[in-house]
């Protein structure tokens, strides 16, 4: 499995405002780009504050890359995967219409009237007690054959990957914008490092539209 976080920061580090809501900090190249690491992905991510905070559809846009997965034998859209402890998934969400296959990684918390709820809209992974343990959620997504994941967020579920020694990659677009905000999520927030912090090694570093995309490797 290899995976890679993808996401879209403020020159100040933020991913969106203390709102939460969701902001256009990527410029058009780098939706663009994003899309294209979707449609090269087996899997999309994204913890349940995303859903609920977005309502993400997190599918292919463009119809061509589309196509061009056929072509390769590849399901139309990647897999879609939401990582919710306790269900709190709405089943009108958006990432659980019928364009994509989508999983929910669930743990024991999650109350049986939300699974049932659940259950006819997506495939339902457990793992973990009270928080979805994702050394084990990620190794069934393994198991169901999706090798290359892309997470796009939030912070809580980066920072938490990381902390598992789950990142291979981190591709990070930092956009023209300052958002500011002690309460605005950053790219990797949960508890924090105090040591033993995760390094980074640049592979790549180019100017798209008025922003720089940086791509870094996690070192062992
Ligand atoms: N600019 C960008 O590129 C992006 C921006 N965003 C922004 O980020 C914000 C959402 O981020 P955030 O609130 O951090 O939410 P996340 O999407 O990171 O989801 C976090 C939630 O996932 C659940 N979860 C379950 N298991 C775990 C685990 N092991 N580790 C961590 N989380 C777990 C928890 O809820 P529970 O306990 O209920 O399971 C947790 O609160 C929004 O404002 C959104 O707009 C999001 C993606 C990309
Ligand atoms: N790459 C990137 N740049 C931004 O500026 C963003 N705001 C995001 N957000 C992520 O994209 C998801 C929306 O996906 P759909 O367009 O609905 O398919 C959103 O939920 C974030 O994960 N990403």
């Amino acid at each position: 499995m290899h995976v890679v976080v993808n996401a879209a920061t403020s020159a100040d580090g933020k991913l969106s405002s203390r709102r939460r809501e969701q902001i256009a900090i990527s410029g058009e190249a780098d939706f663009e780009r994003v899309d294209r690491l979707r449609a090269y992905s087996d899997a999309v991510v994204v913890g349940v504050g995303t859903v609920l905070a977005d309502d993400p559809h997190l599918t292919v846009k463009d119809e061509s890359l589309c196509d061009e997965r056929l072509e390769r034998g590849e399901p139309k859209q990647p897999a879609r995967v939401v990582v919710d402890s306790k269900g709190r998934t709405p089943t009108d969400a958006a990432v659980l219409d019928d364009a994509a296959t989508t999983y929910v990684c669930l743990s024991e918390a999650a109350p049986v009237g939300s699974r049932m709820d659940l259950v006819d809209h997506a495939e339902l992974v457990t793992a973990g007690n009270d928080r979805v343990d994702l050394l084990r959620a990620f190794a069934a997504l393994e198991e169901q054959g999706l090798e290359r994941i892309m997470v796009e967020g939030g912070g809580e579920l980066i920072f938490s990957l990381f902390e598992a020694g789950l990142v291979d990659e981190l591709r990070l677009f930092v956009g023209p914008k300052v958002i500011g905000g002690r309460d605005a999520p950053t790219l990797a927030d949960g508890e924090g490092f105090v040591e033993e912090f995760p390094l980074l090694h640049l592979e790549d570093l180019e100017r798209l539209d008025d922003g720089a995309l940086l791509r870094w490797t996690v070192e062992d």
